[in-house]
């Protein structure tokens, strides 16, 4: 072939993919470009990358194998981003979400003694649960169920929780037998760049610089490198290996133990709340809204969500959530699937980088832990601040995950007391039938579990 049918046949080509993707998308009903999109999935994968090298951090303190965890971190969100940008067109992307692997280890394992394999199973059943409900009508209901000022004081309080594990991996706070807690030994270097780190990342966000989060994990873990602090790995790629260690290991049978149960509603509600929650502020962001006035898709979207989170579960990842992050590619003109998949293909390619990953220390990502949480806290500010009734268990719900070092006993405290306060002030009509029956079971599991 000479060079210029060589050249039409390639731009014939292109033309042809363009149209392909443009079928599959409808990137001009979306007033949107493949470059755009490109771009914009990019930055999301870059803003959301961290989670590489905290999940496996933070599983493999429950006794799961870091670099399984690490190649099923990766692959979970592949499939999450591409499942949900071709099935449900958004341009959102999704990976094991923050304060639930945080849940997942320092309450369930560490704190319940459960084995990482029961706990795994637990985030099974959730899973199927939530895809079950997403495909009725339960889904919504349980949604509407539930107060709006808990909803938020949910989000905020995996926020706080993240905060405290965040803090005392950095050393920030430590234990203390007077006070409980109390502040860390700021002489030791690595306290100090456990805070750099978080500073670096809230000063870079919020001047909007590209990769903020990855660009502070990475300045402290070279900082460290200079003081001697971290070693240099042998290999800078490596094929995925090691996930047959986590690969159907879910303990299905020992997660359906009575005393489960507010486990599995705790990663139920949380991953049900944070992924409408999330939801919601990104459709807003990105005015995802129809003629009728209705969110685009939003069933496909939160079914997209609850399969990737069985998925995870299948290969070792606590639950897949959409990720509040998704915003920034938004911000840059991303509308639909396409920029999801982008997302999901780069994660496919980070697969290989996990010598890189090891060696970023906790001190460096706890500073991402106490970012992330601040973001979460942010939605305290949708709470009605002038309703005794309804902000009082709002912050209970909150304040009580971190101090009981658990997502689900908050949900547990917040919801009694709401439901309680309604009632004892003759507000019965607040208090829906759902919470009703969340109460009644509620203290049946305080009384004799
Ligand atoms: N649990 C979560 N929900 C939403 N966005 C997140 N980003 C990181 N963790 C998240």
């Amino acid at each position: 072939m000479n060079t210029a049918s060589q050249s039409t046949s390639e731009s014939t080509n292109t033309s042809a993919f363009a149209t392909f993707l443009e079928k599959l998308f409808k990137l001009k009903a979306h007033n949107t470009t493949i470059k755009t999109e490109v771009m914009a999935g990019l930055t999301t994968f870059v803003t959301m990358a961290y989670i590489l090298f905290v999940n496996p951090d933070i599983m493999s303190i429950a006794g799961m194998d870091y670099q399984a965890v690490f190649v099923a971190t990766a692959l979970s969100a592949a499939v999450g981003c591409i499942f949900m940008g071709l099935y449900a067109n958004w341009p959102v992307g999704l990976a094991p979400g923050m304060g639930l692997n945080a849940f997942f280890t320092f309450a369930v394992v560490k704190g319940m003694n459960y084995t990482w394999e029961i706990a795994l199973g637990a985030v099974f059943i959730s899973s199927l649960v939530f895809v079950l409900m997403s495909v009725t009508r339960l889904r919504s209901w349980i949604i509407d169920s539930i107060p709006s000022s808990l909803r938020y004081a949910m989000t905020a309080g995996v926020g706080l929780f993240l905060g405290i594990i965040g803090l005392k991996a950095a050393g920030i706070i430590t234990a203390s037998p007077a006070t409980l807690v109390t502040l860390g030994d700021f002489h030791d270097p690595k306290v100090i760049l456990g805070a750099v780190s978080f500073l670096i990342i809230a000063i870079l966000a919020t001047r909007k610089v590209f990769g903020a989060v990855l660009i502070g994990i990475i300045t402290v873990t070279v900082m460290g490198g200079v003081l001697g602090l971290v070693s240099l790995p042998d290999q800078l790629v490596s094929l995925p290996t090691g996930l047959s260690k986590t690969f159907m290991k879910m303990d299905v049978m020992g997660a359906l133990d009575v005393s489960m149960v507010s486990v599995i509603l705790a990663f139920l509600f949380v991953n049900m709340f944070d992924t409408a929650g999330t939801m919601i502020g990104v459709a807003e962001k990105s005015n995802m809204y129809n003629e009728d006035g209705k969110i685009e898709n939003l069933n496909k979207a939160l079914t997209a969500d609850s399969v990737a989170s069985v998925v995870g579960a299948v290969i070792g990842c606590p639950p897949v959530t959409t990720y509040i992050e998704s915003n920034a590619g938004i911000a840059e003109g991303g509308r639909t699937g396409l920029t999801a998949v982008v997302v999901g293909l780069l994660f496919l390619a980070s697969m290989f980088f996990a010598p890189i990953a090891q060696i970023v220390p906790g001190y460096a990502t706890a500073g991402a832990l106490i970012y992330v949480a601040f973001l979460m806290v942010g939605s305290l500010h949708k709470i009605n601040w002038d309703e005794f009734t309804d902000y009082v268990p709002a912050a209970i719900t909150a304040i009580m995950m971190p101090l009981t070092y658990s997502i689900a006993d908050g949900i547990i405290l917040g919801f009694l007391s709401f439901t309680i306060i309604k009632h004892g002030t003759g507000r019965s009509a607040d208090v829906s039938l759902g919470m009703n029956v969340l109460a009644v079971v509620f203290i049946a599991k305080l009384a004799f579990i």
